[in-house]
């Protein structure tokens, strides 16, 4: 007992000595707490892209960042250039293939990563709302990005999945399921002060 109390006594005379004076300066520098993490930064990022799909039933993004957190690419499901979003198709469940969205439609992950604004996206990371498909993994493995991480997951039992994560796992590229510490991140533009924003 009296050497746990002891050890006990030695760490807390430890943390008083080494934690406490770091704890200080960070409270003195008056910077704001509450602030995104890089990895909320960047899955919110991989979302607000996916408030431009045009698909009513699913809305992908998907941001692929650097080794300097650095954003090279951004992009969301959409029709190919060239190809209206007005007449295209947008359904699913027509028994006329040709009249579904599935021919047609660019997968987020392909689209962040033929938007790079770098050379390349060797060792990058990729953050995208849901699981890539098998045909997105193909690309992902193939641009040389070696992480992804994602939100849902909720096709893991549909083949596609299951044929990603396989061809993921020969390819050495790692994947993890996020959760965010915020829950909501709050972007309203009426609160937005032009006027002191004008001044900067
Ligand atoms: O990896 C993906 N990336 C991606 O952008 N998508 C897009 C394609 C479709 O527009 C939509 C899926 O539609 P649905 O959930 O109705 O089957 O999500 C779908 C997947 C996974 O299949
Ligand atoms: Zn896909």
């Amino acid at each position: 007992m009296f050497n746990y109390l002891s050890q006990y006594f030695k760490l807390f005379v430890f943390q008083m000595a080494v934690l406490k004076p770091e704890n200080q300066s960070l409270k003195k520098s008056g910077k704001r707490e509450d602030y995104l993490s890089w990895d909320e930064y960047f899955m919110a990022t991989a979302i607000l892209a996916a408030k431009r799909s045009k698909d009513p039933s699913t809305q992908v993004g998907a941001c692929i960042v650097n080794d300097k957190k650095q954003i090279v690419g951004v992009g969301y499901n959409g029709m190919p250039r060239g190809c209206s979003d007005d007449e295209f198709p947008w359904g699913k469940g027509n028994a006329d293939e040709l009249k579904n969205k599935y021919y047609y439609v660019c997968h987020a992950e392909m689209n962040a990563i033929l938007n790079k604004n770098s050379a390349g996206v060797e060792n990058c990371r990729m953050y995208v709302a849901l699981f890539p498909c098998n045909e997105c993994a193909k690309f992902i493995i193939q641009s040389g990005i070696r992480e992804i991480v994602y939100m849902s997951d909720k096709d893991h039992d549909k083949n596609r999945t299951i044929a990603s994560k396989r061809m993921l796992d020969a390819a050495g590229v790692k994947y993890w399921p996020f959760t965010p510490q915020h829950k909501t991140i709050d972007i309203d533009f009426s609160k937005i002060d032009w006027n002191h924003m004008s001044q900067c």
